[in-house]
């Protein structure tokens, strides 16, 4: 029955959720639906996962939970890109260097050190002026939304059902008598959605500008306590580079701002001057939300009625891609967990 096992929610949350379902679970794929009132190849405000950068950086917390998020994330990603055929998916990895103006949280440093690749801690002489700490590193890329239409078309290769559909209560995702659990993977929308309304979910707005410059393969970051600048090459896109951005807390406007694109422009070139080597060449500016919430993401087992389950994974704010698959990791030990009749939350 393809909606024994429902996943509310098409963006990177929840499609890695249905493939942890499949692959962790032991879930067949052929009892999965997932259903979204917006999916892959949809634009839309309230759908973030195509705006994002992405790639794999410091944006995330210090705190245990993060981490291990990101770590799974980090160190598995490498399979998912086998699955979907290789770099040509939209997944690949370039090299990054972080600098910041305040040192970083510790923990956060230890544990990259243990996992990513080629990590090392920049000397002092190599940090621009201004700069505190820097390191450089191998990492994930994402061209996002390509990633995100082959991921699906894989899972529903696999028998995995996609519905388009938008709920108004969390209790339609009980599709049919069949359905037994239901992985609430709505990120924004558990604002508005009837039976979850979490007022603790609050949007993080962000601006980019795309920009062609296939000389640019390489990630950078700048963390300052009043902004986040970055440059995020998309793998397979024809040489487009993802420029950053805003933390902009509690705004929600999809809109996007001249004022805005000149001061991402300017931050951008000055920390990577190289840009500038060809002519700047703007392919797109566009604006995305990122599901925040107070107390990180919510991934918490919710018994509703005989024995049927609710099991909630958002909340991944602005590292979805590079955290989201340790998530539903997560998520899908809770299930594992009742399955076995010892309901928890991690
Ligand atoms: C500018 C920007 C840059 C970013 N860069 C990065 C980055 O470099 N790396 C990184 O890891 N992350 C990045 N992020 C964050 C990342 O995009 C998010 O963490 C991620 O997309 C959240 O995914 P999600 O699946 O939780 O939410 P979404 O992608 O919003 O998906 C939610 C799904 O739930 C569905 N839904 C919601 N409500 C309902 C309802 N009532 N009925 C039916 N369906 C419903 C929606 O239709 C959608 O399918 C960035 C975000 C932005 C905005």
């Amino acid at each position: 029955m393809s909606d024994t096992y429902v996943v509310v929610g098409a963006g990177i949350v929840g499609l890695y959720t249905a493939y942890s379902l499949v692959y962790e679970a032991g879930v067949s794929p052929k009892n999965i639906s997932i259903t979204a009132a917006y999916i892959p190849g949809d634009q839309s405000i309230n759908y973030t996962s195509p705006w994002a950068g992405g790639n794999f950086s410091c944006i995330s917390p210090g705190d245990k939970k993060s981490l291990s998020y990101d770590r799974y994330t980090y160190t598995h990603l490498a399979e998912i890109q086998k699955k979907l055929g290789g770099p040509s998916c939209g997944l690949d990895m370039r090299p990054a260097t972080d600098y910041f103006h305040k040192y970083p949280p510790a923990k956060k440093m230890e544990s990259l050190k243990e996992y990513v690749k080629d990590f090392r801690v920049l000397d002092e002489s190599e940090l621009p002026k201004g700069i505190a700490f820097g390191i450089s590193y191998t990492t994930w890329n994402f061209n996002c939304p390509l990633f995100l239409q082959n991921l699906a078309s894989y899972l529903e290769n696999l028998g995995v059902t996609i519905i388009k559909k938008k709920l108004e209560h969390l209790s339609q995702a009980f599709l049919s008598p069949n359905t037994k659990v239901v992985f609430n993977c709505t990120g924004i929308g558990a604002i508005t959605l009837g039976g979850v309304k979490d007022t603790n979910v609050y949007p993080t707005r962000g601006q980019v500008v795309v920009i062609k410059a296939p000389h640019i393969q390489f990630n950078m970051c700048l963390w300052t306590n009043e902004s986040a600048t970055y440059i995020i090459p998309r793998p397979n896109s024809n040489g487009e580079l993802v420029m950053g951005g805003f933390l902009q807390k509690g705004i929600s406007t999809g809109d996007t701002f001249k004022h805005e694109t000149e001061d991402i422009i300017k931050r951008a070139t000055s920390m990577a001057p190289q840009i500038l080597d060809r002519p700047l060449d703007v392919v797109r500016v566009a604006a995305g939300l990122r599901p925040s919430r107070h107390g990180g993401p919510r991934i918490e087992v919710e018994e509703v009625e005989d024995g049927k389950l609710v099991i909630h994974n958002y909340g991944a704010s602005g590292y979805g891609y590079q955290g989201g698959w340790g998530m539903a990791h997560d998520a899908v030990r809770l299930l594992i967990k009742a399955q076995r009749g010892s309901s928890a939350v991690l």
